[in-house]
């Protein structure tokens, strides 16, 4: 099946991700001194987290994935999401279904094109780094679920980072996005501190992507139960209680 084709199933028209409640947080893994990347998701699932990344920069690692996609999917207390940055290939060997491409990684539509060919198109999701609105739109048109967009400000999680975006950079986007008429769930990422959420959210993104606020945080388990409690503030979701998080 051709991308075009795939597009107009009801996989492809439905190939955004659907984010409700916990998982409009996305925790993104960064292995620290302190923790490693399954520490860091235990943490953040056990705060009912529902949708971490599995971010690997200095270290993709095979067996980190498997035991990480493992733990989300079996020894998880709740039925918590797992995407994998960057690499397709290495997400299809560790059974993890969505994967986060950037501007500098395969495109989106050539990553549609190979889950295609696998069969697992119901299965996956494929989410897209942003700049710019032009990235958001092209993004779009080959089929992303989901976008990250960002910096919001600097941060050191990443190098090589695109120019910031800043809270007017968020405003500007999200108003040419409503133009446009793009439905597209929108996370903001980069340098995301709790303060941050409320104004953030005010945009009209769908969420919040963040590393280092959680991990750093002396008590990450709380400080996620924090963030999704703030986010969720912004997003009104008649079937979701809080009361338990
Ligand atoms: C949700 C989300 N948004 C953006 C990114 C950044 O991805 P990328 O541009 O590929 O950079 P690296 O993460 O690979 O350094 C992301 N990973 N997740
Ligand atoms: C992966 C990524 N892409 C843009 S900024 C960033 C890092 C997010 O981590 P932090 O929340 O610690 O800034
Ligand atoms: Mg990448």
């Amino acid at each position: 099946m051709e991308l075009d084709d795939f597009l107009y199933t009801s996989a492809g028209r439905g190939r955004y991700a659907c984010f409700t409640g916990t998982n409009r947080l996305m925790f993104i893994t960064h292995r620290t001194d302190k923790y490693t990347e399954l520490d860091e998701v235990k943490m953040v699932t056990k705060g009912g987290c529902t949708w971490v990344q599995l971010r690997m920069k200095e270290n993709l690692n095979l067996e980190v994935a498997k035991a990480v996609a493992h733990f989300t999917m079996f020894d998880c207390d709740t039925d918590c999401a797992c995407c994998l940055d960057d690499d397709l290939e290495m997400a299809f060997k560790a059974g993890i279904h969505c994967v986060h491409l950037g501007k500098n990684d395969m495109p989106v539509s050539e990553a549609w094109r190979r889950i295609i060919e696998k069969g697992k198109e119901d299965l996956f999701l494929v989410g897209a780094t942003a700049n710019t609105f032009e990235d958001i739109l092209k993004a779009d048109r080959e089929g992303a679920s989901y976008i990250g967009l960002g910096p919001y400000r600097y941060t050191e999680t990443k190098k090589n980072l695109s120019p910031v975006l800043g809270l007017e950079g968020y405003r500007k986007i999200m108003e040419q996005c409503r133009e446009a008429g793009l439905e597209i769930p929108i996370f903001a990422i980069g340098g995301i501190e709790f303060e941050d959420i409320a104004p953030l959210m005010e945009t009209g993104i769908e969420g919040i992507a963040v590393s280092g606020a959680i991990i750093n945080a002396e008590d990450p388990v709380e400080e996620t139960r924090r963030f999704i409690r703030e986010i969720n503030k912004h997003k009104p979701d008649p079937c979701r209680d809080d009361s338990e998080i």
